[in-house]
């Protein structure tokens, strides 16, 4: 290996988009080795661009910071709160170097592919940047020739909107199949740049922020239906707690779960407060690894009535 040049440095950024669902945030926890973004089996969990940092070396040697961005899965939008996050794909999309665009193994391109497939291709519109890779994701759900069968798909699927590939790659993100071949494609994609982030940092993701998406995580787990995309999670309170032995530090969380309406907060409490209890469990495990002290976690949930559609209220909730 040759040594970089004194001062050869890669930085830039990446962003995963795809149909909800297909497993962008999956592959970026994979991508950047440590939990930055909640999944959930529920299409539409992502709701913000969070930013986790992958650092690697060229096969040259050339050390290099790539920033990746997971941004929600794109749908035909149905609620404000739908097109915000529309909005925020398309600004991802207008201000990165490398786009990785995610189609799932284990079902078949369809017309929301297309739909974003176009949109990618406007973005780069011709220009050298950002340069787009396909990564097809899941592929140990896929069976038989799915596999080949979708990277056929997607380079037809390139071919038919002008859009100019450059790379192919296969991965499972829940595996890791694929995912440091990914990593390479994308840094490789990397135009000269400084470093980007302070070397200790591995993502830009708020504490409040990864503590309500814990919470809101552990939340999603077992409710069905609208529920999903009506619950929104805010951190109220990180609060030390006072006359503690140094050693066993305890730190009080206060988070409050929204809901839109009176009947899906009796289904998020549960019976007698058994699922809220759950809740709180699961998050609680997580959150303490995020603050590195035990934690007491109160959770409330409140009532903001049909805030997907009112502006005051997703400003309010953080959209
Ligand atoms: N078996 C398998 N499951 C996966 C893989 N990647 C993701 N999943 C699952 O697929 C579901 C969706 O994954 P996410 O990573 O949340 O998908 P997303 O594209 O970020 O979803 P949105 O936030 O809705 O856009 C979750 O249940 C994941 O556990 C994979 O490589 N293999």
């Amino acid at each position: 290996m040759s040594a970089p040049p004194a001062d050869g440095y890669r930085s830039g950024f990446a962003c995963l988009v795809g149909r909800p669902n297909v497993g962008k945030s999956t592959l970026l926890n994979a991508l950047v080795g440590e939990k930055v973004a909640i999944t959930s089996a529920k299409p539409q969990t992502t709701r913000r661009a969070i930013r986790g940092v992958l650092r690697r070396e060229l096969p040259d040697g050339t050390p290099a910071e790539l920033v990746l961005v997971d941004t929600p899965g794109v749908h035909r939008p149905r609620t404000l709160l739908g097109e915000r996050l529309n909005d925020l794909v398309r600004d991802s999309l207008a201000e990165v170097d490398v786009v990785a665009l995610c189609l799932p193994a284990d079902g078949a391109v369809g017309p929301g592919d297309r739909r974003l497939a176009e949109q990618v291709a406007d973005a780069v519109g011709g220009r050298s940047r950002p340069r787009v890779v396909v990564a097809v994701t899941r592929t140990d759900l896929g069976r038989g020739d799915d596999v080949p069968e979708r990277l056929l798909q997607a380079q037809r699927l390139a071919a038919e909107v002008g859009l100019d590939v450059a790379d192919f790659v296969p991965t499972s993100g829940t595996r890791g199949d694929g995912v440091s071949a990914l990593a390479d494609v994308l840094v490789g994609h990397l135009p000269e740049g400084p470093p980007l982030f302070p070397e200790d940092q591995v993502h830009d993701v708020p504490v409040d922020v990864l503590v309500a998406e814990l919470v809101r995580e552990a939340a999603l787990d077992g409710v069905r239906d609208e529920l999903p995309h009506s619950l929104a999670v805010v951190t109220e309170e990180i609060v030390p707690r006072e006359d503690r032995d140094p050693d066993r530090p305890l730190t009080d969380v206060l988070v409050h779960v929204f809901v839109e309406r009176d009947s899906q907060k009796a289904i998020v409490i549960g019976r007698g407060g058994s699922r809220l209890k759950e809740v709180g469990t699961r998050a609680r495990r997580g959150i303490e690894g995020v603050l590195g002290t035990r934690v007491h976690l109160d959770l409330r949930v409140k009532v903001a009535k049909d805030w997907q559609r009112d502006p005051k209220q997703l400003r309010r909730l953080g959209f």
